[in-house]
């Protein structure tokens, strides 16, 4: 599933950067929960995988390295004020994400993790 942040032209994985002292965890819950207030079980969570290309919006030079975990949610799935919208995409959404979210896409689609 995928969110368009206000003003931006591509979507993004729900997430978002570290602040001082935490987890990845906890950075998941807090970043689910300001963005799709949804609550994340956190013993639930399996990570991914960590994935790194240009970082979307910023110079050519700024990397960004996105640690991806999966979990179960509770609640309804909501637009925060920051997100314009979500969407469940499919493979063939891949050219309207960000540059890593290709790379995620494609290691979905190589596992069968992802639909047409
Ligand atoms: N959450 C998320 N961020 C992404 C993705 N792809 C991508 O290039 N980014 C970039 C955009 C941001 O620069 C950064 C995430 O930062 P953030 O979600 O905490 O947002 P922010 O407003 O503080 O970030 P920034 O634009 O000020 O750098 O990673 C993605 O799939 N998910």
């Amino acid at each position: 599933m995928s969110t368009r942040s206000r003003g931006k032209s591509v979507y993004y994985f729900p997430g978002g950067k570290r602040e001082a002292g935490e987890t990845d965890v906890e950075v998941l819950c807090r970043e689910i929960k300001e963005e799709l207030d949804v609550e994340i079980d956190r013993d639930s969570a399996i990570y991914i995988g960590t994935f790194e290309a240009h970082a979307h919006g910023h110079d050519a030079e700024v990397l960004l390295q996105m640690r991806c975990y999966e979990a179960n949610f509770s609640g309804t799935l909501t637009a925060s004020s920051e997100i314009d919208c979500f969407e469940w995409m499919r493979y063939r959404d891949r050219e309207r994400t960000s540059e890593v979210d290709q790379k995620i896409f494609d290691f979905l689609w190589e596992r069968a993790l992802i639909d047409m």
